[in-house]
C-alpha cells in the first residue's frame, strides 16, 4: 500500500471507490486494488451505471438472453447491478471481515424514481436487500423530505443504508435523527442493532458548482467585486462539510447515541460524496485533502483517486477552520445568497439527474434489447415463450437434478442419461486434475519430447483441435510446450503425413478413446506402437500415453505396454460432452494452457447456468431456447459464421450439436465452413449463429437480419473463452434436444454404421474382396453406385441429375473419404458451391470416416432431409495396419461401404462416386 493510502487509514478515514464496471471485476483490477489497500468500499448511482452499461460492451453478452428471453430494459437493468454489486461484495468480504465489519461496503442505488415515495422506496430496499443477499451490501436511500421516512424505516428492518443526495446541514441533522429513530425502533422491538451499518453522503463539490455561479452572477449584475467573489469562490462546499461534521461529532456524543452504543450500535460515518473537482481551475484533489477526518469516509471516482495517488497529501485538516467555515457561510448569506435555497435546488436537480441518468440508461437498455431482439426475427415470440415456460416448469432446477424425463421417458434411456450428466459440474470436478496434468507436461517437456499425435475420434479428438488451433502452443515452464496434432482419419495418405510430421523419438502418442475399443483408434494405436517398438523396443511404451474410461481394455493395454502415464476420465461424462474432462484438459495441458484459468472461465458461465439464476439470464438455457424453437419451425440447419478466431471452434460444434440431436427422426443439421451467399439466397429453413470477435462479418449479419433471416451473435474475443463456449454449447445443445423431444445423450446410429463395417471386413478376411453393388454409371475409371438408376453424359450431369431429388428444407451432405488435405478442401469447397448455386440448398462438408463420429448420426438418424453425395477414390500409397490383416485402405473403404449401405437402409438419398484412380480435380465443375 502506498504512503499515502496509509496514513488516510492512520487518521481513520476510509477511501471507497465511486465506480463499478464489470470489466473491473472480471479482469482482477477490483481485487488487486482492495488488496492493495487503495480502495475500502465501492459506490454506485444511476449515473455511473448509465456509464458502465452504455458506454461499453461489458455488458452485451449477459444482455442478450435477457433480451432474447423477452425481458423489459427495467428488469435486465436490475438484475445487471445486482450481479456487479454481489461479485463486487464478495470481492470485499475479507475487508468487511478484517475491518470487523467497518468497511468493504458496496452500495446500490434504489430507483430514483421513486425518491419522493416513502413506501415503495422501502419496499425497493428490502427488495434489493433480499435479492443482493449479501451483509456488506449496502442501500442508497436519498434524503429527500419522503426518503428521511424510508431511511428510519429501512434502518428499523435491518438494513444497511447510504443515505444519499444530503446538501444541507438542517437535512442533515434530520438524517442523523432519521438512523436513530431507526435504531430505536429496533431496540424497543428487542431487535440487535449491532449489525447495521450505516453513512450518510453529503454531497461535496456541486455545492461549489452552485454557489460559484451565484457569485459570477453577483459580479454580473455589479454586485459583487471580482476580488471578493474570488476570495469567496471554491470555499463553500468545504466550509458546509465541515460545519456537516460538527454535527457529527456533537450528535454521536450525545448521551442519546451512547445509549444505542451500549446496544452495539456504529456511528453513522459522514462520507464526502461528489469529492471530484469539477472546476478545472481548482487543485484536482480538493475536496480530499481539505476533508480527512476521523471515522469519516471519502467516496471518489477513478481520475480522483488516480490524482490522489500520484499527488495527494494528508493531513488533518477536517477540523480546520471552523469557524472560518461558519463566518463563509454566513458571508454568503448577506451578499443574499441563501444556503437553504441553494441546497433545496441541488436536491431537486440531485433527483432530478439520477432519474435522467436512469431513464437514459432504460432507453439504451431497451434499444438494445431490441437489436438483440430484432436479431432473432421470426423467431423471437417463440423464444420468449419458451424461456417462460422454462421458468414455469423449473426447467433448470430439473437440469441439474438430471431429470432423465427431460429427455426420454423410457426407462433404459433413462438409466443412461442418469449416468451421463456428469460434464455439468465438470468445470468444477476437473480441478482435481489440474495438477497431475501439469505436473505431467511438464515431466514431458523434460524428457525432451517436443511433438504430440492424438488417437481420437469425434468426442476425444475435436476438442484438443480446437484448442491447438486457437491457442497455438504455448510454453511449459521454460519450455516451449508441445506441438498437437490429431489423427482422426483412417486414410493411408492422412496416416503417413501425420506420421512424417512427427519425429518419432520426440512424439508423444496419446491415445484418446473413452470406450477404448473403437476401431481407428485401435487401428492408430496399433500402427504406431509398431513404429515404436520397432524403435525404441521395451521402452516403446514410454511415449505412449492413454485418456480412457476406467476399466476399458484400452486401460488394460496401456498397463500391459507399460504406457508412461494412463488418464483415467470421468465415466459420467459421454464423448462429446467431454471437453473440459481428460480429454480436452489433457492435451491442453500440453499445449501449454493455463488450466486453471481455463476451468475458471468455465466455471463463470456455468455459475450463470445454475438454477438460482433466472431462466432469462441463463446463456445456455436460452441459447438452448432459440434452437430448439428454430427447429421446431422448421429452421433446422444451423449456420455457422465465425470471425477467424473461432473458426476452428465449428467442428466441435458440427459433432455435439448433430451427434446429439440428430435422430427419430428429428435433428438439428449443423452447416460449417459453407460459402457466404447474399443474404436472399437462403432459404427459411436457416438460423445463423455468428460466433464474432473482432466483428469481420458484422455487415454481412446486418444484411441477413435486414432480410429476416434469425441471428444469434455471439461476441467473445480472448482464446480463453473458449472454455464457456464449450461449457454454453453444452447446456444449449442439450436444451434444444429436450426442446425437439429426443435424448441428447446417446448415438443409437452409429452402431449400426459400425455393425456393417466390421461385417464387411469379416466377409473381406473370408473372401478376400470388399463386396459392393454394382455400379450404375461407369465411366473414364470413374464409378456411380445408386439404389436407382441414373444416367448422364458426364459425371457433372449424374450428381445434377441426382440433385434433381432435392427439394426446398433439404440439405446436401459431401461425405468425403479422402485425405483432409488444403487442396481437397479446396476443391470439394468449390463443389459446394456449384451445389448451392445449382440447388439453392444448405451443403455441408464431412471427410470420412471424421464425420462418422460427428455428423454420422445425424444423417440416419435425423430428419429425412439430407441428400447425401459419397465420394471414395483409391489411394495412392497403401499402409498395413499391424496385427489386424487389414490396411488403412481398405479400412477406410469398409467404412465407407457401411456408411452407404446404412444410409440406404434407411431410405436416405445417396450416390457414392467412385474416382478410382482419377484425380479428385475432376469435381471441380
Ligand atoms: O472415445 P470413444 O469411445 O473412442 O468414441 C469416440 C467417438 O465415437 C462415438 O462414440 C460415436 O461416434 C462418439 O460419441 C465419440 O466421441
Ligand atoms: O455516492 C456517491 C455519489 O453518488 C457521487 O459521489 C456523486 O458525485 P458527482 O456529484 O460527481 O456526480
Amino acid at each position: 500500500m502506498s504512503n499515502r493510502f496509509q496514513q488516510l487509514m492512520q487518521v481513520g478515514q476510509s477511501l471507497w471507490y465511486d465506480n463499478i464496471q464489470r470489466s473491473l471485476i472480471k479482469n482482477g483490477t477490483l481485487k488487486r486494488m482492495i488488496e492493495e489497500g487503495e480502495i475500502r468500499g465501492i459506490t454506485s448511482n444511476p449515473t455511473i451505471f448509465n456509464l458502465a452499461i452504455s458506454k461499453s460492451q461489458d455488458y452485451d453478452s449477459a444482455i442478450a438472453p435477457m433480451a432474447w428471453a423477452g425481458w423489459s430494459a427495467e428488469q435486465i437493468f436490475y438484475q445487471l447491478a445486482v450481479e456487479d454489486i454481489q461479485s463486487a461484495a464478495d470481492l470485499f468480504l475479507p475487508l468487511y471481515e478484517k475491518s470487523d465489519r467497518a468497511d468493504g461496503y458496496v452500495s446500490l442505488e434504489v430507483s430514483p424514481y421513486l425518491a419522493r415515495d416513502a413506501q415503495a422506496t422501502v419496499r425497493e430496499a428490502l427488495e434489493l436487500w433480499k435479492r443482493v443477499d449479501r451483509p456488506n451490501l449496502m442501500i442508497k436511500i436519498p434524503a429527500t423530505r419522503e426518503g428521511l421516512e424510508a431511511i428510519r424505516e429501512a434502518i428499523a428492518q435491518g438494513i444497511n443504508v447510504n443515505v444519499t443526495l444530503i446538501f444541507s446541514l438542517e437535512r442533515y441533522r434530520e438524517v442523523i435523527e432519521a438512523y436513530l429513530s431507526g435504531l430505536e425502533k429496533r431496540v424497543n422491538a428487542g431487535l440487535p442493532v449491532d449489525r447495521i451499518a450505516s453513512v450518510a453522503s453529503f454531497f461535496v463539490s456541486r455545492v461549489d458548482t452552485k454557489v460559484d455561479a451565484l457569485l459570477e452572477k453577483l459580479i454580473a449584475e455589479g454586485n459583487l467585486t471580482e476580488e471578493e467573489a474570488c476570495s469567496l469562490m471554491g470555499k463553500t462546499a468545504i466550509a458546509n462539510a465541515k460545519l456537516a461534521y460538527q454535527i457529527f461529532k456533537e450528535t454521536f456524543n450525545s448521551s442519546r447515541f451512547k445509549r444505542l452504543a451500549e446496544k452495539g450500535a456504529r456511528v453513522q460515518r459522514p462520507l464526502w460524496a461528489s469529492t471530484s473537482t469539477k472546476n478545472p481551475r481548482y487543485r484536482d484533489v480538493l475536496y480530499v485533502e481539505e476533508l480527512i477526518g476521523p471515522l469519516t469516509v471519502n467516496t471518489v471516482p477513478p481520475q480522483t483517486l488516480d490524482a490522489f495517488r500520484d499527488h495527494g497529501n494528508v493531513s488533518l485538516t477536517l477540523e480546520e477552520g471552523v469557524e472560518e467555515a461558519k463566518s463563509h457561510l454566513a458571508h454568503l448569506e448577506h451578499l443574499g445568497i441563501s444556503m437553504s435555497l441553494v441546497t433545496a435546488q441541488l436536491e431537486e436537480e440531485g433527483v432530478k439527474a439520477f432519474a435522467d441518468s436512469f431513464s437514459t440508461l432504460l432507453q439504451t437498455l431497451t434499444q438494445r434489447k431490441e437489436e438483440f431482439n430484432s436479431s432473432l426475427g421470426p423467431l423471437a415470440r417463440a423464444v420468449s415463450q419458451r424461456v417462460k415456460v422454462f421458468e414455469e416448469t423449473q426447467f433448470i432446477e430439473r437440469f441439474h437434478r438430471h431429470d432423465p424425463f427431460l429427455w426420454s421417458s423410457i426407462p433404459e434411456e433413462q438409466e443412461e442419461i442418469r449416468k451421463r450428466m456428469g460434464w455439468l459440474e465438470a468445470p468444477q470436478t476437473s480441478r482435481a486434475l489440474v495438477s497431475a496434468i501439469e505436473q505431467f507436461a511438464q515431466e514431458v517437456v523434460e524428457a525432451g519430447f517436443t511433438h504430440a499425435v492424438l488417437l481420437g475420434m469425434g468426442g476425444s479428438s475435436l476438442a484438443p483441435e480446437v484448442l491447438r488451433q486457437v491457442f497455438g502452443v504455448g510454453k511449459i515452464g521454460e519450455h516451449p510446450a508441445l506441438d498437437l496434432l490429431i489423427l482422426d482419419s483412417t486414410d493411408p495418405a492422412q496416416v503417413l503425413a501425420v506420421e512424417s510430421w512427427s519425429p518419432v523419438e520426440r512424439t508423444l502418442y496419446i491415445v484418446s478413446s473413452k470406450s477404448g475399443t473403437t476401431i481407428e483408434i485401435t487401428a492408430f494405436m496399433e500402427y504406431f506402437w509398431k513404429k515404436a517398438v520397432d524403435r525404441f523396443g521395451s521402452k516403446a511404451g514410454s511415449h505412449f500415453i492413454a485418456i480412457t474410461d476406467p476399466g476399458t481394455k484400452l486401460e488394460k493395454i496401456a498397463k500391459e505396454r507399460n504406457f508412461r502415464k494412463v488418464f483415467l476420465a470421468d465415466p459420467t461424462v459421454g464423448g462429446r460432452n467431454s471437453a473440459l474432462t481428460a480429454f480436452g484438459l489433457v492435451p491442453a495441458g500440453l499445449l501449454g494452457i493455463n488450466l486453471e484459468e481455463f476451468l475458471s472461465r468455465a466455471e463463470q458461465i456455468s455459475r450463470e447456468c445454475r438454477p438460482q439464476i433466472p431462466a432469462g439470464r441463463n446463456p445456455g438455457l436460452v441459447l438452448g431456447a432459440i434452437l430448439g424453437e428454430s427447429a421446431l419451425a422448421g429452421r433446422d440447419k444451423v449456420t455457422l459464421l465465425t470471425d477467424a478466431l473461432w473458426q476452428p471452434l465449428g467442428a466441435w460444434l458440427e459433432q455435439l450439436i448433430a451427434e446429439s440431436s440428430g435422430k427419430r427422426g428429428k435433428g438439428i443439421v449443423p452447416v460449417d465452413l459453407e460459402p457466404l451467399y447474399p443474404a436472399d439466397v437462403y432459404g427459411a429453413d436457416r438460423l445463423f449463429v455468428y460466433l464474432r470477435s473482432t466483428g469481420e462479418k458484422d455487415d454481412f449479419v446486418n444484411q441477413l437480419v435486414q432480410g429476416d433471416h434469425p441471428v444469434v451473435v455471439i461476441t467473445t474475443n480472448d482464446p480463453m473463452d473458449l472454455a464457456g463456449e464449450f461449457y454454453r454449447w453444452e447446456v444449449a445443445t442439450a436444451v434444444a434436444c429436450s426442446v425437439i423431444g429426443v435424448n441428447s445423450f446417446d448415438q443409437p446410429d452409429v452402431q449400426d454404421n459400425k455393425d456393417r463395417s466390421v461385417k464387411k471386413i469379416q466377409n473381406f478376411h473370408e473372401t478376400g474382396v470388399l463386396e459392393q453393388e454394382k455400379p450404375v454409371w461407369e465411366k473414364h475409371g470413374v464409378q456411380v453406385f445408386s439404389t436407382s438408376p441414373i444416367d448422364g453424359l458426364s459425371l457433372k450431369e449424374v450428381v445434377m441429375r441426382f440433385l434433381q431429388n432435392a427439394t426446398q428444407g433439404d440439405y446436401i451432405a459431401i461425405n468425403a473419404y479422402l485425405p483432409r488435405t488444403p487442396e481437397m478442401q479446396t476443391v470439394l469447397g468449390k463443389l459446394r458451391t456449384w451445389i448451392q448455386q445449382l440447388t439453392g440448398l444448405p451443403t455441408t462438408l464431412g471427410f470420412g470416416p471424421r464425420f462418422l463420429h460427428s455428423t454420422g448420426q445425424l444423417h440416419k438418424g435425423g430428419a429425412n432431409n439430407g441428400l447425401f453425395l459419397q465420394i471414395t477414390a483409391d489411394s495412392q500409397t497403401d499402409v498395413e495396419i499391424p496385427g489386424m490383416n487389414l490396411t488403412f485402405g481398405q479400412l477406410e473403404r469398409a467404412q465407407a461401404l457401411g456408411d452407404y449401405e446404412s444410409l440406404v437402409a434407411r431410405g436416405r438419398r445417396v450416390i457414392r462416386i467412385h474416382l478410382g484412380k482419377t484425380p479428385h480435380e475432376i469435381l471441380d465443375f
